[in-house]
């Protein structure tokens, strides 16, 4: 038998090449891939969170255009959403609406949604500052972060982070006997902390 109480669906969206995989990996597999290939439609991951003993469903969709259609279709069932933008990448910031666009369209209105800038290893090749990475997460009210996949920082604390507030809100959500649950059931409990990461 499974032991752990809540199955949470985490997919994680952004434009092609701003560093979904390379995160996800790093969670999930403590790596950092060598010449990353792009992601064909969806690919997923499950992680179970060590130190609350939570399973984390990852889903690390592909950015390209083209496969827009088959990724829309995991929006609905994510318990959070992780928006991704390359801090090198003015490109890929400027794309932010559209993805929330995507997400006001598709995703459940209750979803916890997080906006990372990745690949703040590249010091020098920087175009977005964290201010303004800070201040579009603020106006949309979501949380921020800031990560590298490839030096391995914050990217724990990003996704345990997010399990402790969706565990958070499915007790909150049993305490609400009038609603339907919207989370996976399985049997233990969470608790970690986040200290680098900004809610508005
Ligand atoms: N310097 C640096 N490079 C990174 C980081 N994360 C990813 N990359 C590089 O960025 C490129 C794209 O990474 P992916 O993880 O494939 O990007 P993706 O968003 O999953 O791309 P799609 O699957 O096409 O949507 C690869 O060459 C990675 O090595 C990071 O934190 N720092």
């Amino acid at each position: 038998m499974e032991d752990y109480k809540y199955l949470f669906k985490v997919v994680l969206i952004g434009e092609a090449g701003v560093g979904k995989t390379c995160l996800v990996r790093r969670f999930t597999q403590g790596l950092f891939p060598p010449g990353q290939g792009a992601t064909i439609g969806v690919d997923f991951m499950i992680k179970t969170v060590e130190i609350n003993g939570e399973k984390i469903k990852i889903w690390d969709t592909a950015g390209q255009e083209r496969f827009r259609s088959i990724t829309q279709s995991y929006y609905h069932s994510a318990n959070a959403l992780i928006l991704v933008y390359d801090v090198c990448s003015q490109l890929s910031f400027d794309s932010l609406p559209h993805w929330i666009h995507e997400i006001e369209k598709y995703a459940n209105t209750k979803v916890l949604s997080y906006l990372v800038g990745n690949k703040i290893d590249q010091i020098n090749r920087r175009e977005i500052p964290e201010h303004i990475g800070k201040q579009f997460a603020k106006r949309y009210e979501m949380n921020f972060m800031e990560t590298s996949a490839k030096e391995a920082e914050n990217v724990d604390t990003l996704f345990l982070d997010i399990a402790m507030e969706l565990t958070k809100l499915a007790r909150q959500q049993e305490l609400d006997t009038d609603k339907s649950p919207t989370f996976s059931a399985g049997t233990t409990t969470v608790v970690s902390n986040c200290s680098s990461c900004f809610r508005f």
